[in-house]
């Protein structure tokens, strides 16, 4: 049965929220400021894509909106708690209960097969997957027949697939993704946009993604636009031509 979105109640509707969050790095004059002043809320159940030009702060923006990364200033808040006032054992304790996270760099464990890779978030927090969900994930994935593999055995695109297996098996609240498609084919990448969609419309998780491809960005309900660290557009629902048309713009303007 579909999400019901307006059964989400004003206090609990917010999956993250940023507020006036920068995050330089460095100091002195080759410091960088990565993200500068951003607030934002994210809504439960709502899908967002990030976009922007390379170096425009969005790797930054969702490793600080997951709380992987503390913010040089600013609060984010997850599902309501504010991780400004967390320990790091607090903070890993809330990112494993409520956060999946997709790097870019994949970071699958390298002596551990693909099942246990899939199975690692579970073990870490206590909570066991669904078996069927699980099952349902690792077909949709296409990673079946590979479950006893090293990721060393695998292909590029076959390992981003393992990542996002292991971030969707715990059903997390967040699911933040850096670029999940960007080693896959067009029709993989096309299956793993719906399961990221499906995954908003079915049952109420957030979606966070980052990616460079328009017609990515266009599985999402809005796309935010991030420049030089700030967010500059935000598009609701649009299609990938007006998608590309903008970011050529940005492109242009940088
Ligand atoms: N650990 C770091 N130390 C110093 N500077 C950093 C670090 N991480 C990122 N930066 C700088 O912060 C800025 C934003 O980087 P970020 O990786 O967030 O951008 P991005 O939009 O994700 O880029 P891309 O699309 O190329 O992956 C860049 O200028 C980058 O060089």
């Amino acid at each position: 049965m579909p999400f019901d979105k307006s059964r989400v109640s004003a206090e609990t509707g917010l999956a993250s929220r940023l507020d006036a969050v920068t995050k330089t790095y460095g100091r002195g004059p080759g410091a960088v400021t990565a993200l500068d002043n951003v607030t934002l809320d994210i809504r439960r159940g709502s899908f967002t894509a990030v976009m922007g030009p390379s170096g425009s702060g969005k790797s930054t923006f969702l490793h600080c909106a997951a709380g992987l990364d503390r913010p040089t200033s600013g609060v984010v808040h997850l599902g309501g708690v504010s991780l400004a006032g967390l320990n790091e054992t607090k903070l890993t304790e809330l990112r494993r209960s409520r956060v999946g996270f997709v790097f870019q760099s994949f970071n699958l464990v390298s002596s551990l097969t693909v099942q246990q890779n899939i199975d690692l978030p579970g073990r870490l927090s206590g909570t066991r997957a669904e078996r069927g969900w699980r099952r349902e994930v690792v077909d949709r994935l296409g990673l079946a027949d590979r479950l006893g593999h090293r990721p060393a055995q695998l292909s590029g695109g076959q390992q981003q697939r393992v990542a996002i297996a292991r971030a969707l098996v715990t059903r997390p609240d967040v699911l933040f993704a850096d670029e999940p498609t960007g080693a896959l084919d067009v029709r993989t990448a096309q299956r793993i946009l719906t399961l990221l969609r499906s995954v908003v419309d079915e049952t109420g998780q957030t979606v966070v993604m980052v990616t460079h491809d328009p017609v990515a960005a266009s599985y999402a309900d809005s796309v935010l636009f991030l420049t030089d660290g700030r967010i500059v557009d935000e598009m609701t629902e649009p299609g990938a031509d007006r998608i590309a048309e903008h970011m050529t713009r940005l492109e242009v303007r940088g």
